[in-house]
């Protein structure tokens, strides 16, 4: 991501060559995914310093869709921009509150502010292969997909209680796309003082890293201490026997962190595991992965029904 924004490469050129190689017409399918360029749009970088405006996208894609077909997917990148708006809106309507510790519900929450747990998450050593995974990515490249920040903003506020603040800053710091509006909106929204009125919505981060990276790639190639354990087994090296872990070379506590917390839900996904799992990352399925006709506009992070994320 780095080498493209520093090779000047312009938002319309990555815009044109979504468009030119069709990759939009199977973008919803794709969004989700967590290694490449081409999972997702990549506009965000250049929507927030101001080289491409979402207008000229919206005219673009109409323009594409008539001539080439509309379908879910075109829809889909129109609806993402969506939230970009939204969250414009939320700002201009709270103004300040946004960056307020009890947001926008002016909701008390014990939130801790333990530095010692915020330098685990920053660094990428909570001991969580998923989580440190997309926090290496973000500091090594400036950028991290939807479905990773989702989760480590989850992780952190949800699993270690970390005040929200501290995660927004430190992706403020490192963000190439940083934007306010989306940035604290998002991380609102994570924490549950946004405008969701489910307070109690938390990623299951296990089973968020083996529905979208099954066979472990993902984790593997940012956390290359874990190189030796092969398949979904990356995901929870503490549940390995130590002749596994002897084999894969892992000292755990040395070579590779005990994770700092283990959540209960977590455990029937890492039995499951144990088990044999299908090695196709949720991410990258086929449309049969996709509902009807935008039956589900929206179904995602904010709106998602599920009970176990
Ligand atoms: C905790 C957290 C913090 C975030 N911080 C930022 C930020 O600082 N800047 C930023 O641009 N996005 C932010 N996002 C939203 C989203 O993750 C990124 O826009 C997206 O991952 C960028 O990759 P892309 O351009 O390939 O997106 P695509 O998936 O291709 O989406 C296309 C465009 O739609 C918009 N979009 C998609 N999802 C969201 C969303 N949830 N909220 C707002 N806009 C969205 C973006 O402009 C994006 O470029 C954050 C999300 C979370 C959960």
């Amino acid at each position: 991501m780095k080498d493209i924004l520093a090779g000047g490469m312009s938002g319309i050129k990555v815009f044109c060559s979504l468009l030119t190689q069709n990759l939009v017409a199977s973008y919803k399918e794709t969004r989700n995914g967590l290694i490449g360029m081409d999972y997702s749009t990549k506009f965000a970088p250049w929507l927030a310093l101001g080289c491409i405006s979402p207008r000229y996208i919206y005219e673009q894609l109409r323009k594409y869709e008539k001539e080439r077909g509309a379908n879910d997917s075109t829809y889909w990148v129109l609806f993402e921009l969506l939230w970009r708006d939204y969250f414009r809106f939320v700002a201009l309507k709270h103004g300040r509150r946004i960056f307020s510790v009890r947001g926008l519900q002016s909701k008390e929450v014990p939130w801790k502010k333990d530095l010692q747990l915020f330098d685990c998450w920053k660094e990428g050593k909570t001991g969580v292969p998923f989580v440190d995974a997309n926090m290496r990515e973000l500091a090594a490249t400036g950028f991290m997909s939807n479905r990773g920040r989702q989760n480590v903003a989850s992780f952190l506020t949800k699993d270690l209680g970390l005040d929200w603040r501290m995660g927004a800053e430190w992706f403020e710091h490192l963000l190439v796309d940083y934007d306010v509006c989306s940035n604290y909106g998002n991380w609102l929204y994570s924490a549950g003082v946004g405008n969701d009125p489910r307070d109690k919505r938390k990623f299951n981060v296990i089973k968020q890293g083996l529905d979208y990276d099954g066979n472990g790639d993902f984790v593997r190639l940012w956390l290359p201490e874990l190189q030796g354990i092969a398949g979904a087994d990356a995901h929870a090296p503490w549940a390995l026997s130590s002749t596994a872990l002897r084999q894969a070379g892992i000292i755990l506590g040395q070579t590779y962190p005990q994770p700092l917390v283990r959540a209960p839900e977590w455990t029937r996904h890492i039995n499951q595991r144990l088990q044999g799992r299908s090695p196709h990352p949720r991410g990258r399925r086929g449309p049969a992965d996709a509902p009807a006709q935008h039956k589900d506009r929206g179904i995602d992070f904010y709106f998602s029904r599920k009970k176990d994320e």
